[in-house]
């Protein structure tokens, strides 16, 4: 599936801007005036971009700038105020639409475990199947699926409350359950915020797999290095609108602009770039630890210690470079 956003603005203030801008869609200069006035609020502005297919499709921007509101139109959970959501070239907003589209696009909101609400795991997952209207049979074999997708055994913890599970087991049921709706395109709010590394870890490499499948991926984040390691392209917004969209790549390479919206380049880019600054010639796009690692260890085979143009800098260096050696350097 094909998500278009285009030209999408959007104001909590929801029916009375509506009101304030004319009812009728071609006025559209109380529109425009609306939208100019001082006291207009948009948590979107004039957003334009599309997500392909089978893309991993990254969101970032500091806090307030409009990540959970733009992905809760990708399946019609809000409607634009202004401009159009397309799925497919069908327009969200029409009659019918969305209903049809939140089947193909499940969304996992920020800390789904919160909304876990049956008695048993059964029947959490088989939740969203059912309401599908399908047949016993079928919802069975979804919630077998979505529970072996996320790691958990279904014959050790279907018939079990999913209170009683840890946080981590609890995200993964929760999860199963947009995951046994077998959504085209998964969107996902933060999916490994408040987890420990290990759970971090593996949920990612969950995400990862889930992409590897066929599945379109639309992730939120904080973490730009998370986001450098998974995304296609990323769209990083600021006060509502796209304030670049691009490959990893093309959006860290203006570290600086990132810093004045409020974020900053992925933790090992920053490093390679004060090596750099150091003296040390290192590639470009190291944005995960060990490709950083790696590149560093190349750098320095054959480089005395002394030789490092700064005792620091060499340091932590030769610390990364034996980090690679003691990993056995398997992704280098
Ligand atoms: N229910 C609401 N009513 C009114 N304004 C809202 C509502 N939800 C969000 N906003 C405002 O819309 C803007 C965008 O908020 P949104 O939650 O989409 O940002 P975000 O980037 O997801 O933030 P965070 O990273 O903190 O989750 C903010 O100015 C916010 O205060």
């Amino acid at each position: 599936m094909r998500l278009a956003f285009e030209d999408v603005s959007y104001s909590y203030e929801g029916g009375e801007a509506k009101k304030r801008r004319g009812r009728r869609k071609k006025d559209a200069a109380r529109q425009a005036d609306w939208g100019n006035a001082p006291d207009a609020v948009w948590a979107l502005r004039d957003v334009t971009f599309t997500v392909e297919p089978g893309e991993f499709f990254g969101v970032a921007g500091h806090t307030g700038s409009g990540k959970s509101t733009l992905i809760q139109h990708m399946n019609g959970l809000v409607h634009p105020t202004c401009g159009r959501v397309l799925a497919d070239g069908r327009d969200l907003a029409e009659k019918g639409v969305a209903t049809e589209v939140r089947r193909q696009v499940g969304l996992v909101f920020q800390y789904p475990e919160n909304q876990l609400f049956a008695n048993t795991v059964y029947d959490d997952v088989a939740f969203g199947p059912r309401n599908m209207g399908l047949g016993a049979e079928e919802v069975d074999r979804r919630v077998r699926e979505g529970l072996a997708l996320v790691g958990l055994s279904f014959d050790e913890l279907s018939e079990r409350s999913p209170f009683d599970l840890s946080g981590g087991q609890q995200r993964r049921v929760a999860f199963a359950g947009v995951l046994a709706m077998e959504p085209e395109v998964l969107v996902l709010d933060e999916p490994v915020a408040g987890l420990d590394p290990l759970s971090r870890e593996e949920f990612l490499g969950l995400i990862r797999e889930l992409h590897a499948g066929g599945r379109t991926i639309v992730m939120v984040s904080h973490s730009m290095e998370d986001l450098a390691a998974l995304s296609d392209r990323i769209l990083v917004l600021s006060e509502g609108r796209v304030f670049r969209l691009g490959t990893p790549a093309e959006v860290f390479a203006d570290a600086a602009a990132l810093k004045a919206v409020g974020l900053g380049a992925p933790a090992p880019e920053a490093f390679a770039a004060s090596l750099r600054e150091a003296g040390f010639t290192l590639g470009r796009d190291l944005y995960d630890e060990r490709t950083l690692a790696a590149d560093i260890a190349a750098q320095l085979a054959g480089t005395p210690v002394a030789a490092a143009p700064d005792a620091a800098v060499g340091f932590a260096a030769l610390r990364a470079a034996d980090a690679v050696a003691e990993g056995g350097g398997d992704d280098a």
